[in-house]
């Protein structure tokens, strides 16, 4: 062994023997003293370098032991508004990132579009009058408990008439045939591509009771990329009312709505606009957007989107939609009446398409957000918990009441008349009312703070406008048939639940009227909210 300089290091090499990382970093054997110079020099280097990481890493772990974290839960029933009012806190208090995620909604837009014109294509069909009138009316149910019994159906029980033929029926079918195997394309694209052999929430099993869409062998496609047939997709029920159409019910039942996993990152996959189709020629970059794609599905939408305005405004189509009780504007109807710009070939969604846009949650999403610098909560991370709110999905919330700080709830009170889509024989705002009773009641939250957004205000006064009667759907009602009695009505008996059912009498409820799709309006209100949880709960765990 020659006599060198690193040398001095010889008791460390002797250890090295037995020890390969220490002989890994031994001095090459014949150092020059340049060598030698440059190598003490790069390891204090180093070590300089890894006591700054040391000490950053010990005053992160100090700074997260301080931090004050407030978790909320957002509780209601599927289409309640729970993601909508986590949009809203998206959008104050994370304005860049839901800016980022803007071109990936449109691809959710044109989906719940596409929906719109399935139904209503379903409901002009003379084979669904055929059908319906085939099957008895589903309009007997009498609710038996507490909060049931407010509940009635409407009177009457003689089947609805379902008298106007659209005449153009077979034409419209023909002319938007492009739109279903766009509606499959679309379906595919937003599942999550990682778990196609395991399609939980997307397996969109096809109609067999008629199909809207006019395939044929030629164009359209029987199955998918992976050998399932083409999943189809409906809008969600709560744009029907009771008493539900048995047509829509029969062929509701081999229908859901679209969900993506929240393992499935979409919403980054398709922030640049573009869709991941094989066929493309685009690959990013080269184009200057979306619209050069051939592929992209806005020129299918843009090719139809005249014959799709023409069969929104046809009085024969009016006439059956109103009959068959279909409010499609009470769901992603609100783009039927926006087609000119939602099909424009550069179209980008705004905050309000983004707010109306509907995707079904499964599963916990967690999203945490830290309150601005110059608030005087600095320094606080806020977490909020949106759930499934479908009834499969609600065994999924009970672990989250353990340690939750505050619960959001919301009821959709415009619901009054319609029925859930997981089980057509429950009034929705039935369900809702037995949600918040087991929610109130429950032991575990008996100091949680606990906020309710009676929602979607805006559809109830509407639908109060338009001559809906309260009194056939709840019995008793005898107060006038106006917004402001009905909502005051709805206010109180919630409160009387939660008076009566709470296990903490002295808990104080937040009840708040709201339409979360109105932006001005549901900040002032989430402000308030916010800060009256952290308030409360800074104060209660000695944070502040
Ligand atoms: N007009 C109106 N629409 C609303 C309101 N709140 C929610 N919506 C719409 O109702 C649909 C359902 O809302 P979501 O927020 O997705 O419902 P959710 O409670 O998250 O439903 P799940 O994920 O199935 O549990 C969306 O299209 C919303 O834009 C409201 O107050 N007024
Ligand atoms: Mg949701």
């Amino acid at each position: 062994m020659n006599s060198q300089p690193g040398q001095l290091l010889a008791p460390n090499r002797r250890r090295s023997i037995s020890d390969p990382l220490s002989a890994a970093l031994l001095p090459p054997p014949n150092e020059s003293p340049e060598e030698r110079e440059r190598r003490l020099s790069a390891e204090a280097e180093a070590k300089k370098r890894s006591d700054n990481i040391d000490k950053m890493l010990r005053e992160g772990e100090r700074q997260n032991r301080r931090k004050k974290v407030v978790k909320v839960l957002l509780l209601g029933q599927s289409e309640s508004g729970k993601s909508t009012t986590l949009k809203q806190f998206q959008l104050l208090h994370a304005r860049a990132a839901f800016q980022a995620e803007r071109i990936a909604w449109r691809f959710v837009i044109y989906l719940n579009l596409l929906q719109s014109v399935r139904r209503i294509l379903e409901a002009i069909s003379p084979d669904a009058d055929a059908l319906a009138n085939g099957l008895d009316e589903i309009d007997d149910y009498d609710g038996t408990d507490d909060a049931a019994s407010i509940i009635i159906c409407a009177p009457g029980g003689s089947t609805p008439s379902y008298g106007t033929q659209v005449p153009n029926y077979e034409s419209y079918r023909t002319r938007l045939a492009p739109l279903a195997e766009l509606e499959a394309r679309l379906i595919q694209q937003l599942s999550d591509p990682e778990d196609i052999g395991n399609l939980e929430a997307t397996r969109l099993p096809l109609s067999q009771n008629h199909q809207a869409w006019p395939y044929n062998n030629e164009t359209s496609p029987t199955s998918t990329g992976w050998g399932q047939p083409i999943p189809r997709i409906s809008i969600p029920s709560g744009s029907r009312s009771s008493p539900a159409s048995p047509t829509s019910l029969a062929s509701m039942s081999n229908h859901q709505e679209l969900t993506v996993p929240t393992t499935f990152n979409w919403k980054k996959a398709f922030a640049l606009g573009k869709i991941q189709s094989p066929k493309s020629a685009y690959s990013g970059g080269e184009l200057q957007g979306w619209w050069e794609d051939p592929d992209d599905p806005v020129h299918v939408l843009h090719r139809c989107s005249s014959i799709i305005v023409e069969l929104w405004r046809d009085p024969k189509v009016t006439q059956k939609l109103k009959e068959k009780r279909l409010r499609l504007e009470e769901s992603s109807g609100f783009y039927l009446n926006e087609i000119d710009r939602i099909t424009a070939k550069m179209y980008i969604p705004t905050d309000d398409d983004i707010l109306k846009a509907r995707l079904k949650t499964t599963g916990v999403v967690e999203h945490t957000f830290t309150m601005p610098k110059d608030n005087e909560f600095r320094g606080v991370d806020w977490k909020i918990y949106d759930v499934g709110g479908a009834r499969p999905q609600r065994n999924a919330w009970v672990p989250y009441f353990d340690d939750v700080n505050a619960i959001i709830f919301l009821a959709p009170i415009s619901a009054f008349d319609q029925v859930l889509a997981e089980d057509s024989t429950v009034n929705r705002l039935e369900d809702s009312m037995h949600l918040w009773k087991h929610v109130v009641s429950n032991r575990l939250l008996a100091n949680v703070n606990i906020i309710l957004f009676l929602n979607k205000c805006d559809l109830l006064r509407s639908k109060l406008e338009s001559g809906v009667r309260i009194s056939h759907h709840i019995r008793g009602y005898s107060r006038p048939n106006d917004y402001d009695s009905v909502s005051k009505y709805f206010y109180n008996k919630f409160g009387a639940i939660h008076q009566s059912y709470t296990p903490n009498r002295s808990r104080e409820l937040y009840i708040h009227l709201t339409a979360v799709t109105d932006t001005r309006r549901t900040q002032v209100i989430i402000l308030n909210v916010r800060d009256m949880i952290l308030t409360a709960n800074l104060k209660s765990s000695s944070l502040m």
